[in-house]
């Protein structure tokens, strides 16, 4: 039987990285003179890289940036939030467990994530993830990005998977829409960084909880995608 493929987004479903994406903003919004934004802010800010969530802050405050302070804003940003890695990010409640229980299962893993690649590398190298994933693609990998189905059926191709046996899970708009394009089922998660609920995006199904994640469900809606198509 071909293994089927789960893929991850990062921010809000693997790993509970606001706080650090939230505090390295801060420090480079204070820097510019701008105040700070709020926890709640991240729930819309996040999701499309790190620029755009700049960017997004930027003109919430009603400054828009201009090209040149915005490249030196991202820098800083970079440089503040490299450093701190891992920082106080960690995976989400029974997220290793689940990991474990669907490799036992015979399932391999991937990231899609819209960070760059090189973040969500060193991110996942520094709490000693990077090794669970056959492939690991972010927002800059290919020519596009989530929500375009193509970032997910290349990271699927770039894991040597079967585009007829993945499955995605995400905590965002993006990530729920990516897959729908790619004609992969999609699994949300109410736990991350999404300004409406997550229902709202008409997902295959939600789980509350890492532990609600098996084989069994992974395989019905795989299944149950084939039957349809
Ligand atoms: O960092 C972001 O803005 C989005 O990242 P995600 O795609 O892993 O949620
Ligand atoms: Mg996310």
């Amino acid at each position: 039987m071909t293994s089927p493929l789960v893929i991850f987004d990062l921010d809000g479903t693997l790993l509970d990285t606001a706080p650090d994406l939230m505090a390295s903003l801060n420090h480079v919004l204070g820097l510019n003179g701008l105040e700070p934004v709020t926890f709640e802010d991240m729930t819309w800010l996040v999701g499309q890289g790190a620029k755009a969530m700049i960017e997004r802050a930027w003109a919430h405050h009603g400054h828009p940036s201009s090209p040149e302070q915005l490249e030196s804003a991202f820098d800083a940003f970079l440089v503040h939030y490299s450093a701190e890695m891992p920082g106080r990010s960690q995976p989400y409640p029974g997220l290793i467990a689940a990991l474990d229980r669907l490799e036992a299962a015979g399932m391999r893993f991937a990231v899609c994530t819209n960070k760059s690649e090189g973040l969500a590398l060193r991110l996942l190298d520094s709490l000693d993830l990077t090794r669970r994933f056959a492939a690991i693609t972010g927002g800059d990998t290919f020519k596009v990005k989530k929500p375009h189905g193509d970032h997910i059926l290349g990271t699927i191709d770039k894991a040597g998977a079967d585009r007829t046996h993945a499955v995605m899970i995400g905590d965002s708009v993006n990530d729920i829409r990516a897959a729908q394009n790619a004609g992969v089922p999609a699994i949300a998660v109410p736990f991350g960084y999404s300004d409406k609920p997550v229902t709202d995006f008409d997902p295959d199904i939600v789980i509350d909880h890492f532990d609600d994640l098996t084989p069994g469900m992974v395989i019905d809606l795989i299944a149950a995608r084939a039957g349809r198509g």
